[in-house]
């Protein structure tokens, strides 16, 4: 057995990950919006006498500096001893995604190219010659269809064949003979130094012009680095008064005429685009006026549908469980361990679990959404109202609505914003998007009071979350984060109808992470909060004598303003730190306690709030401190404790005003 590593790149959202799962039979992260790979994932398969090792790379149209991920996927062709580099490509957008091919090019990279999408293609009426592209770019090209797995067997044969005879693909790149002869000047100088050669010279050469802060540090350390610096100006200088361009612009218009080149020559087209489906739908999902209302009557269908659906399920959960726990009191008589079984576990992980119907129909609805394509047209649909009036990059519309899903995902999709500030302002307001976690919490309090118009409690809330984060936005944009960020272009990818495996698996792989909190974490806060209730310092058996109501009793008073200033629910929203759902865990173990069983969770929430503290507590528990898991992210990615601490702030202060406020102007109104 021979081993091959095989890395998969190309532009975002052409299917790499998609060829990825196929050939490994994993399940990495398929969906329809760019930059959903953000770090480099590895997989393995045989094929004949070869032992693939395959590295999903992330998306990216350039491999200059500017971004993580554009590093991540240059650093994996210049560094790692990779055998080939498969380029993904969408045929159906030939020519932006052949700019990167021809950086790679420039790279020398070892190169296959693998033209996916060619449905697209074909309804486009793009005629590829597939054998005139290849003997014109020096290497081989392959159709492929990365759903159905079409051309695979040609295009591994073609990497084993490229991997036996490595070809340095610079060598058919052709940029004019002005900008050839003065990239030759400097190839020159450069190949006076071997240690600069594990690159083709043009690569650095091309890399200095454009001023690549991590070519130029590396070519300090030469020892003939001043010749070298000294001849980058010199040409610099003589492109710019040749072109009257700087030699970044000169060399990006060079590379765009070798692409023209080509597919003057290999493709043909119609001479007028012909109209496709997607632009027709474009016409009015994106329609200026419609979009905002398309974004909230699709959030609001979501919501109702994810209830009425969900409710009957929801329930017979609901009656499995209470039927569990009074089998195992008949086993267990009447003691303490019958309690601690029924009232603490049952009851807390039991009465999270009920709630698994609603959030499989909410994450089967967002992986809808997302698969179709739908997901980025939200995220320019909110660009285009809030860009001017919060002055929030639009990239950060994408990770916010994943945030509906689960924020630790969605703080990890910032990756892909450039500048620094923006991504530190778009992980600030993750939090404030409801993600499903919450979900169960609103179910329990519409349950208890506005079970007549649920779906619009919700879609309330969530706005709620929408508005609030974009006026946090607007005050920190003018406070810690000043300056403008760059401008950018949404990208709208092509519709496609969701695949049922992708969805499914999509839904599968998030409902599997909310059954694992309700093994670990759920079940272990449900444990400590029953026992903390079955201590009585100071004798008796009232549960706000035990140890949990005494804690919650003396910190209730904070909440008080806020209108639930009540033993149970500052106990609450303490145990919510860790996980939100072990909100209605602790509701689920504070009512096993009470003296009459039956009643239920619902009770409980009636007994000890009104409708508008009721609201007021959703609104809380909407914006204060995620959990754990999504505190750790911010760690992570920012690398420092003081990220994620600005956050927890950002969150607490800001959960207390927006309560504060919706309970006392509620009062004012009369809703007391
Ligand atoms: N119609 C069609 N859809 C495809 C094809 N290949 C992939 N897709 C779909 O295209 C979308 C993007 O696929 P991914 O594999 O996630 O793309 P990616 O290149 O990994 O994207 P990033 O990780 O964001 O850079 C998904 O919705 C796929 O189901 C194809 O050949 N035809
Ligand atoms: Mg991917």
């Amino acid at each position: 057995m021979k081993k091959l590593i095989v890395g998969l790149a190309g532009n975002p959202n052409v299917g790499k990950t998609t060829v990825f799962n196929q050939l490994t039979g994993m399940r990495q992260h398929v969906g329809n919006w760019p930059g959903k790979t953000v770090e480099r994932a590895e997989g393995h398969f045989t094929h004949g006498n070869y032992e693939y090792d395959v590295v999903d790379l992330p998306g990216n149209y350039a491999l200059s500096a500017h971004s993580m991920e554009e590093i991540v996927s240059r650093d994996f062709i210049v560094d790692d001893d990779s055998d080939v580099i498969v380029n993904v490509v969408d045929a159906a957008n030939l020519e932006r995604n052949l700019y990167l091919t021809v950086q790679m090019m420039e790279l020398g990279a070892n190169l296959v190219l693998a033209l996916n999408m060619n449905d697209f293609a074909k309804k486009k009426d793009h005629i590829i010659d597939i054998d005139l592209m290849s003997e014109l770019l020096g290497f081989s090209v392959v159709e492929i269809n990365a759903k159905n797995k079409d051309g695979f067997d040609v295009l591994l044969s073609a990497v084993e064949k490229a991997a036996s005879k490595p070809k340095n693909t610079s060598a058919k790149l052709s940029y004019g003979d002005e900008l050839k002869e003065h990239l030759g000047d400097l190839q020159e100088l450069i190949e006076r130094d071997n240690k600069l050669l594990d690159v083709p010279s043009i690569w650095t050469a091309i890399k200095l012009l454009e001023k690549d802060s991590i070519v130029i540090q590396k070519v300090q350390q030469s020892s003939i680095s001043s010749q070298i610096m000294a001849e980058t100006d010199k040409v610099a200088g003589h492109l710019h008064t040749i072109y009257k361009e700087g030699a970044e612009e000169v060399v990006a218009n060079a590379r765009y005429a070798f692409i023209d080149g080509l597919m003057a020559e290999a493709v043909k087209r119609p001479a007028v685009e012909k109209e496709t489906i997607t632009d027709k739908i474009d016409k009015i999902v994106t329609n200026r006026i419609l979009a905002p209302f398309i974004f909230i009557i699709l959030m609001w269908a979501m919501f109702q549908l994810t209830f009425t659906v969900g409710a009957p399920f929801q329930d017979m959960i609901d009656q499995a469980f209470g039927m569990l726990s009074e089998w195992v009191a008949t086993f267990l008589g009447d003691g303490l361990l019958s309690s601690f079984v029924c009232d603490g576990i049952i009851g807390g992980v039991g009465g999270v679990l009920t709630f698994l119907p609603i959030i499989i129909l909410m994450f089967l609805f967002l992986s809808i959404l997302e698969d179709c394509g739908y997901l980025a047209r939200a995220a320019f649909t909110l660009d285009k109202i809030m860009h001017k009036i919060v002055g929030l990059h639009g990239k950060a519309f994408i990770p916010m609505i994943l945030g509906f899903g689960c924020g630790v995902p969605a703080i990890m999709a910032t990756r892909t914003m450039e500048n620094e500030g923006d991504r530190m302002l778009a992980m600030m307001l993750v939090p404030f998007m409801s993600c499903t976690a919450r979900l169960p919490i609103y179910a329990i309090f519409v349950a208890a009071f506005f079970a007549d118009n649920g779906g619009n409690v919700l879609l309330a809330i969530y706005l709620l979350g929408i508005v609030v984060a974009l006026i946090v936005a607007a005050i920190l944009k003018r406070t810690m984060f000043k300056g403008l960020s760059t401008p950018f272009v949404m990208e709208l990818p092509t519709y496609k109808v969701p695949s049922l495996k992708g969805v499914l698996l999509h839904t599968w792989e998030k409902v599997k992470g909310f059954l694992r909190k309700a093994g670990t974490i759920i079940l272990a806060c449900s444990i400590v909060l029953w026992i903390l209730q079955n201590i009585f310092p100071y004798g008796g058996s009232d549960p706000q004598m035990s140890l949990l109501g005494m804690i919650g009793t003396a910190i209730a008073p904070i909440f008080a303003p806020l209108g639930f200033g009540t033993w149970q629910a500052a106990v609450a929203i303490i145990a919510g730190l860790a996980a939100k759902e072990v909100v209605v865990a602790t509701f689920g173990t504070l009512a096993g306690m009470e003296e009459d069983d039956e009643e239920g969770i619902t009770n409980l929430i009636h007994d000890t709030f009104t409708p508008l503290s009721a609201f007021s507590f959703m609104a809380f528990t909407l914006l204060y401190t995620p959990c754990f898991a999504a505190i750790g992210a911010i760690k992570q990615e920012t690398n420092s404790y003081k990220w994620a601490l600005t956050m927890c702030a950002i969150t607490l202060v800001t959960a207390f005003i927006v309560s504060f406020l919706i309970y006392n102007i509620g009062l004012l109104a009369g809703f007391g």
